[in-house]
Order: structure tokens, then sequence, then C-alpha cells
């Protein structure tokens, strides 16, 4: 412009209009250059805001995704997707940490290199370049780490040949987090250097901070969901629970006494269905003392719980009857506490009923087991003991008198031997029957076991007892039928009196034992009182009795073996073994004194078992050791004799000590086998079709019948000491042993003669032809040595 302005001449152009038109040219360059400038600068601010608009699009995206994604992999690839569909930036990833592992793997991305992402795992720990790569920083340092410079940066050294393939210029990484912790990282990708600018970082920022809020929603989601599952699966577990368990549960509110909820269970229990039970106040079902009581339990209960003396670990367990919609009623425990409803602020009682009705009745009958006898339903000892107590103050203030009756059944054992338990049970019932029949409403008939009875008769004098006494015998004696049994049993009675015979149920008891016992001495099937004789023998025999009981087992009992002689050759034959029993305290005791005990008690069966087993193994013994076969006598009692296995028992003992059978001879009373002569005939049969010798003892005293004695197939009559005793000045017994040797003959038996102490009767036995004979004008009896001893003296004779 100066240079066309000088070229023209000074008269076209003055200077002055030089000077203005060069200052105009000036002003206008200085114009154009500042509107070139000022145009650049709104293009770039344009840009710019166009850029923060796309990002501002893209964080309004992202939110929408974050209102309408429902999980965290939903929302991170909808961000992805959104934040490079904006155009911004050229490539995003999403990565978690794996705890376990510690590195970080990609879960989302979107844009150009996504395929590098792969199998990219970012280790987090260790000083390795990708752990201090933008990731691992922003991660362990919980900060945004911006990258403006992607190609120079030295935290993206791993990765600036892929950036420089995919034309990255800059990056941003963002940790994200869930309930306060690092749990992953945001890494943006920009084409352009130095892209994060502050406007820039904010929006990243937000969009970050919005994520983690997102992720804290799903998490917060997901524990309700949780929590939401577990609360159903416990309700469907309490619904099973209490629709299937027996135990009713309920809840009452104790103010209305109304059900605010009964389990279904309900309707077992009581047959009303947990509307029905819902429907009526709590106490309609109860009697209005019972619903009173309740009531004012309940009342004082809530005034305990609110004043805190009352906690909901105070459980209150009470046993309640309750009726049911049939009528009856079922015992129930119910278990309960008071709480608070947490909802609701009320209280609340919570409870659980439960059926007891088995255990009721077990508990009755362990009551009942307790107090009575089961077989014939009449009170036993303990029961009787209360009733006797009683009995006994009554009399005793009134200054009455009061019997006690013990009865027991004469060879009742020999019942239930031979036709079985059943039949004895059955037979215990229908005396029960009879006896109680007769018995006026006061009194007591009890069994104690067995065939013993105790009859309890208050305000009764001895007259009286004698008269029921009698009326016992007579009914009891009737015949009873048992299936195709008529059965005859008669009762042996004793009697003690109060105050006379004592003051106390164990006295009284006991002497009317002792007067039973001597009724069962004498003849059975009577009565007798118990009188102070009695009384002396009832303490001495009830001391053996217990003493007995473990005699064997405390090898107190011995044998001792009297030799038996025939008087046609003087030579011994064999031996009767003969019990001892030596107590350490009461010395020796009379084998007379304790057999008739042992047969009373019972102990005869066990105690005749060891005599016969010892008695058959000495005899053995002696065969082994060479004696000369001598047979063993042993005594059977008539308890042992009834026992209907008695031939087997008695094999078996020869077997066990390895005996012949003719060794053995056993030796009955004259009473025994005629106390059921049919019976002895065919027992003696058994036991002579085994090959064992019989003998029948005391022979003479116990009025045989004589059709009966030819049917028995015995070998020998014992001739009873008592006839021996007198034989040599007697004449009536001179005659009785004459007799007794005579039929035995024609019986084909042989006779020993017991009790032979002087010559004089040994020479008239001879004379009358008796076959043998034992006493002590032989030998006392001895023990087993020394009867070795007399044997062999015998023997060298
Ligand atoms: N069931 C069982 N009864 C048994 C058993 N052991 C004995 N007894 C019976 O006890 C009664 C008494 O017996 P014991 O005191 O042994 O008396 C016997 C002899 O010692 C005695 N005896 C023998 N010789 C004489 C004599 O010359 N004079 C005399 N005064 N007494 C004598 O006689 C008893 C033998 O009697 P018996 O059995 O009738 O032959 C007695 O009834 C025994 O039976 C046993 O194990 N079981």
């Amino acid at each position: 412009m100066k240079k066309w302005l000088d070229q023209q001449p000074a008269t076209l152009i003055p200077p002055i209009l030089r000077t203005a038109l060069l200052v105009l040219f000036v002003l206008g360059a200085m114009l154009t250059a500042g509107i070139l400038v000022l145009r650049s600068q709104v293009r770039e601010r344009t840009a710019q805001l166009q850029r923060l608009n796309r990002l501002y699009a893209t964080l309004s995206q992202c939110n929408q995704a974050i209102v309408r994604c429902n999980n965290q992999s939903e929302l991170l690839e909808r961000i992805c997707r959104d934040v490079v569909g904006a155009g911004e930036i050229k490539m995003i990833w999403i990565g978690m940490i794996d705890d376990a592992t510690r590195t970080l793997t990609p879960v989302a991305a979107a844009g150009d290199g996504i395929a590098y992402l792969q199998d990219l795992r970012i280790a987090l720990d260790g000083d390795g370049p990708t752990s201090r790569g933008p990731s691992g920083i922003a991660i362990s340092e919980d900060r945004p780490y911006w990258c403006q410079d992607f190609s120079t940066d030295p935290a993206t050294l791993p990765w600036q040949e892929t950036g420089k393939r995919f034309g990255w210029q800059a990056s941003a990484a963002l940790p994200l987090h869930l309930a306060g912790q690092v749990i992953g990282v945001m890494n943006l990708y920009a084409d352009r250097p130095g892209a994060f600018d502050d406007a820039a970082q904010s929006l990243m920022h937000e969009m970050a901070q919005d994520i983690d809020h997102a992720l804290e929603r799903f998490r917060l989601d997901q524990v309700r969901e949780q929590m939401a599952d577990t609360l159903q699966e416990s309700e469907e577990k309490y619904r099973e629970l209490t629709e299937t368990i027996n135990d009713v549960i309920w809840t009452l509110d104790p103010v209305t006494l109304r059900f605010l909820y009964v389990s279904p269970s309900v309707e077992r229990l009581r047959g009303y269905t947990p509307e029905e039970i819902m429907a009526e106040p709590m106490d309609a079902a109860l009697t209005p003392d019972s619903a009173a009581k309740v009531r004012a339990l309940l009342d004082a209960h809530l005034v305990d719980f609110e004043a805190g003396r009352r906690t909901p670990e105070d459980h209150t367990l009470t046993e309640v009857e309750q009726p049911r919609r049939d009528g009856s009623t079922v015992w129930t425990e119910v278990m309960t506490n008071m709480v608070r409803n947490r909802r609701t602020g009320r209280i609340e009682i919570h409870g659980v009923t439960r059926d007891i009705s088995e255990r009721k009745r077990a508990e009755a009958r362990i009551e009942h087991l307790a107090h009575f006898d089961q077989l014939t339903g009449l009170p036993n000892r303990s029961q009787l003991k209360d009733r006797f107590q009683f009995a006994l103050n009554l009399e005793q203030r009134r200054d009455g008198r009061l019997a006690t009756l013990f009865i027991d059944l004469d060879h009742f054992k020999d019942i239930n031997d031979s036709l079985g338990h059943d039949i004895g049970d059955r037979l215990l019932i229908d005396v029960a029957h009879r006896l109680t029949s007769i018995l006026r409403a006061g009194d007591t008939l009890s069994r104690l076991g067995g065939d013993e009875f105790i009859l309890l008769l208050p305000d009764i004098d001895a007259d009286g007892a004698a008269r029921v006494a009698s009326k016992l015998l007579e009914h009891v004696a009737q015949p009873l039928l048992i299936d195709q049994h008529e059965l005859v049993v008669t009762p042996s009675i004793g009697i003690a009196m109060y105050p006379e015979d004592g003051h106390d149920m164990d006295t009284l008891m006991r002497n009317a034992d002792a007067a039973m016992y001597q009724v069962k001495r004498d003849s059975r099937n009577g009565f007798r009182f118990f009188t102070r004789e009695m009384q002396a023998h009832s303490v001495r025999t009830l001391t053996l009795a217990n003493a007995l009981r473990t005699a064997q087992e405390r090898g107190q009992l011995s044998l001792m073996y009297q030799p038996q002689l025939c008087l046609h050759t003087d030579q011994v034959i064999g031996a009767e073994a003969l019990l001892r029993w030596h107590h350490p305290q009461l010395g020796m005791v009379p084998p007379a004194e304790f057999i008739p005990i042992a047969e009373s008690t019972g102990l005869i069966v066990d105690i005749g078992h060891w005599v016969m087993c010892e008695a058959a193994a000495q005899a053995s013994r002696w065969r082994r050791d060479g004696l000369p076969p001598l047979s063993i006598a042993v005594n059977l009692s008539a308890v042992q004799f009834r026992n209907p296995r008695l031939s087997d028992r008695v094999a078996q003992v020869l077997d066990e000590a390895g005996l012949p059978a003719e060794a053995l001879e056993l030796e009955l009373t004259e009473a025994t086998t005629m106390e059921d002569p049919q019976k002895a005939v065919l027992i003696i049969d058994q036991l002579s079709a085994r090959g064992v010798a019989m003998s029948i003892d005391d022979f003479g005293t116990g009025h045989s019948s004589l059709s009966y004695l030819k049917r028995f197939r015995v070998g020998r009559l014992k001739i009873d000491r008592s006839f021996v005793r007198d034989i040599t000045e007697d004449a009536e017994d001179k005659a009785i042993v004459a007799a007794i040797i005579q039929l035995a003959n024609n019986l084909g038996m042989t006779t020993i003669a017991e009790g032979v102490e002087t010559a004089g009767q040994l020479d008239f036995l001879r004379e009358q032809g008796c076959d043998a004979a034992q006493g002590y004008f032989f030998s006392r009896p001895l023990s087993a040595s020394d009867f070795e001893r007399y044997l062999s003296a015998t023997l060298m004779r």
C-alpha cells in the first residue's frame, strides 16, 4: 500500500490524504487479522463446546442407563456403548478387580482396539510396568489418572505401540467404588492429545461417581433380594413347620385374649380349625374359675413385663387339660413367653402347645404300677401301707380294733408247675375276685406277690375276723373252672389283731404270717390266730429263711454220708446223703428245722438240686477211686417231687456226674407220695423208666393206700425210726415192723430200717427178714473222707 502510494503523484494524492489512507490501510489490515484470530478462536471454542456437549450428552445417556439398567454387567456394557457412540472417546473399557488373583480383568468395552483387551489381565501388585500403568495408579492411589499425551507418558509405556495403532492420543483411568472400596477402573481413550481438559475431567469424574452410585444400588438391590429370598425361605420353612408339626404354635393378645395366630395343627389337637379358635377369646373354652386364674396370671405377667421384671427369655410352662370338639379332653403342655412386637409395638404372648396325653397316660400307668398289682388289680404293698396307716390312725383315735389276715393258697405252686403260669395267673385273678366279693367297703385286700394276699379288716374284733376267715375258706374252696380244668384251691389264713398282736403294719403282717405258717404246718385249709408262742418261732424262722437264701453260695452247706448195711452180708451197700448247714453265727442248724423252711420258701428246689449233684458227684468219685459200687440215697422233698421236670433234671445230674442211674436212690416220704398218689404213680414211673431206684422213706407214718403202694414202682420201703426205737419192748411196734417187712416182700420190695441204735433192735430186724439197716449202731452220718475210712475198715473185717 505504501509502495503504491509512493508511485502516485503528490498532486493526485496529497500527503495528508496519503497519511490518512495509510492509517486506514493499517487499521484495515489489523482488523482483518483480528477478525481471522477471532474466527479461529470462535471455531475452537465452538469445537470445545461441541465436545463438551457430546460429553454432557454421554453423561446424560449414562444417567439414563443407570436408571434403566437392572444389573451391573448390563449397565457397564451400555455405558461403554454410549460413551463411544457420542464420538468424543475412541475406546473405553471397564475392568474389575479379582480379589483372589489381584488382577484387573476387563468386563465391558467398546470402540476401536477392544480386540486387544481379549486376554488382558493387569497384575495389580508388584513393581511391573503394568501395575504402575494408569489403571494400576488409579486403583492403588484411588484417584483418576489423566494422561494427556499417550505416546510420551511413562505410565502408558507398555501400551504405547497399541495406542499408536489405534490412534489413542490421550487417556483417562478413573477408579470405581463399591461400599467405599475400589473395585475396578474405567479407562477412556481419546484421539486428541490433551483431550481431558478440566471440563472433561469434571464430567468424567461425575460419570464415575454416578457409576459408583449405580453399583451401590445394585449391591443393595442384591442384598435386599437375598434378604427377601432368605425371608421367603424362612417363611416357607416356618409355614411348613407349623403345618406339619404336631405342636400348635400360636400368638395371643394378652389384653383382648384373642388369638392373633394359631397354626393348623390345632385341628389335629382339638378338632377345631385355626379360624374357629381365633374367632373366640382364649378363655371361652375354660371354666369360669380357670378363666379367672388365667386372666389374673396374664395380668400379673403383663405388669412384670412392662416393669422389666419379665423378659422374652422368661418362659412359663403349664399343663392344661383342653376341651376337644368331640367332647373329650386332651392334656397339653403349654410353653409361653411375652414379647413386644417390633412392628406394632404391642405386647404379645407367643406359645407352643404340645399334646402330652401319651405322657400323662404313661404317668398314670406308672402311678398305677406303683400302687396296684398288675395281675389282679388289687392294691400292692405300697398302697396297702397307706391304707394300713390310715386304718391304724383311725382305730388308735377311736380305740378300735383291726384284723390283719395273711392268706396263702395251698399247693398253688403245684398248679403253676403242672398247668402252667397262664392257668396259675387266671386262678389268682379268680381267687382275688372271690375274696373281694365278700368284703365290706372299708376292707382292703392286697396281693403281696405269688399266692400271698393280705386282708386288712378295720373296725373288727377277733370273732368278726374269725367269721370273715371262715367265710373266705368256704368261698375260695368252691371248685373253679379254668379252661377245661376244674380246680379246687384252699387257703391257709393267719390272723393278727391290733392292738394285741402289734401296733404297726410290719409287726401285724409278720405275726399273721407266723399264724398262717402254723396252719400250713398243721393241716392247711384253715385259719389260726397269732399267739405269743408263734412269735419266737416266727422270728427264728424269718432269720433262718433269710440266711438260707445265701447259704449255698457262701459254702455253708455240706453233705454227710450215713452207711447203709446189708443185713444178709453185713456189707456196706450204700449211704444216705444228709444235708448239713453250718452258719457262722447261728452254728449248726438242724435239717429238721431248716428243711421245712427251705420247703415253704421254695428254696428247697435249688438246695435239693445241689444235694443231688453233690451226692452223685461223690458217688461217681468213689467209683473212680475203686471203692465197691455203692448206692447213694438222696432225700427228695415234696416240693422237688412236684416239679414236672424232675425226671429230666435227675437224668441231667446223672449225666453230668457220669453215674449210672441204678447207683442213685431217691427217697420219697410216704406223705409226699400220698399227697397226690395218682400223680406220684406217674412221676415214679418216669423216674424208674430212667433206671433210677426209688424208696419210700418214713414208711408206716403216712397212711399209705395199699392199692397205690402196689402201683408205685419203688424198690424198697424204709421203716421209720419211730417204730424201730421201741421195737425190743413195744409189741405194737414189733407187729408193725413185721407187717411192713411182710408187705414189702409181698409187693416184691426190699426193706431198710432206719434209726438202729442197738444190737437188740438189729437182732429183731434180722429175725423178721429185714434186708438192710442204718443207724448209730453202725455209724453216725460221716464226712466223705470218714466214710471212706469206715468203708475200708468194714472191708477188712
Ligand atoms: N429233703 C431233704 N431232707 C433232708 C436232707 N438231709 C436231711 N434231710 C431230712 O432232715 C431230717 C433230719 O435229718 P438229719 O438230722 O440228718 O437226721 C438223719 C439222721 O442223722 C438221723 N439218724 C440216722 N440214724 C439215727 C439213729 O440211729 N438215731 C437217731 N435218733 N437218728 C438217726 O435220721 C435222719 C435220717 O432220716 P431219714 O431221711 O428219714 O432217713 C430227716 O427227715 C431227713 O430226711 C436233704 O438233703 N433233703
